[in-house]
């Protein structure tokens, strides 16, 4: 499956960020930084309505190149004037066409939340991702197993950091509750044959308790989904293609909003 080579080439590219910048020396950078941050990224999503996570992302796996134009930094900053939440920015580079420098950047030039969105199976790349700048990180719940993921949620939260727990199905969310979640993002996207269905994240939307921060991932495209993720009380939605190809990003977030923002 694609998720097991994105892993196996994120795990030579962390043992050779390793080489540059040693484990110990990236942990003692990240201790450094404020970790008394107040967890922006969940006060954000806990406010009443739907919160727009806006993706930068330059490619992907199943889409190939989305934006042949790839100026993330203005992508960035026409979110925030949008009324974005938060900005999701790869860093993934292989497959996504990602890189570090533009989270950091990025997150010296936004106000809003920046969640770092990667294959984190290293608990460098969450050290990493704070000297980077991030407010949140992803964790995949596929990648992980229960010690790693309980490991990962208490490593970021020790450092203010957020985390966004990715889950497909049932299992998966019971084992991210399990390992104390406290925000929890429901991919529509089949990571086998790519297909999209929104009502992944219906189905799974009662699964997890009230004070659940809630996330529906992936494949979202028009008013009608949003207003239907809305009614179904979730806090936020993630959304990449849609506003990566829309020139006017937020004459697009406002029509995905119904109309105004
Ligand atoms: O471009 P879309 O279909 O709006 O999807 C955005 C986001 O959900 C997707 O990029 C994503 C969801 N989970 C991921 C994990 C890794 C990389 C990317 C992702």
């Amino acid at each position: 499956m694609i998720l097991d080579n994105i892993a196996a080439d994120t795990k030579i590219r962390v043992e050779k960020a390793k080489k540059k910048v040693p484990f110990s020396e990236m942990r003692m950078q990240a201790h450094l930084k404020n970790s008394n941050t107040g967890f922006p990224f969940e006060k954000m999503l806990a406010k009443p309505g739907i919160h727009y996570i806006c993706e930068v992302k330059k490619a992907s796996p199943s889409k190939g190149v989305i934006a042949e134009k790839f100026p993330y930094l203005e992508i960035a900053k026409e979110y925030e004037h949008a009324g974005a939440g938060a900005i999701s920015c790869l860093t993934e580079p292989k497959y996504f066409q990602g890189r570090n420098e533009y989270l950091m950047e990025i997150s010296e030039a936004v106000d809003i939340p920046v969640l770092r969105k990667d294959f984190i199976i290293d608990e460098y790349m969450i050290y990493e991702a704070k000297v980077l700048g991030a407010d949140a990180a992803l964790l995949i719940c596929a990648l992980l197993d229960d010690e790693l993921l309980k490991r990962y949620l208490r490593i970021c939260h020790r450092l203010g950091l957020s985390a966004l727990v990715e889950v497909h199905d049932e299992e998966e969310m019971d084992r991210a509750l399990e390992a104390g979640a406290r925000v929890i993002g429901v991919n529509n996207r089949n990571l086998k044959d790519f297909t999209v269905d929104i009502e992944n994240s219906l189905r799974l939307r009662n699964r997890a308790p009230e004070e659940i921060l809630f996330v529906a991932e992936s494949g979202i495209q028009t008013a009608e989904d949003v207003a239907r993720l809305r009614a179904a009380k979730v806090n936020g939605v993630l959304i990449g293609e849609t506003l990566m190809r829309s020139e006017d990003k937020k004459a697009a977030l406002c029509a995905l909003n119904g109309g105004g923002l």
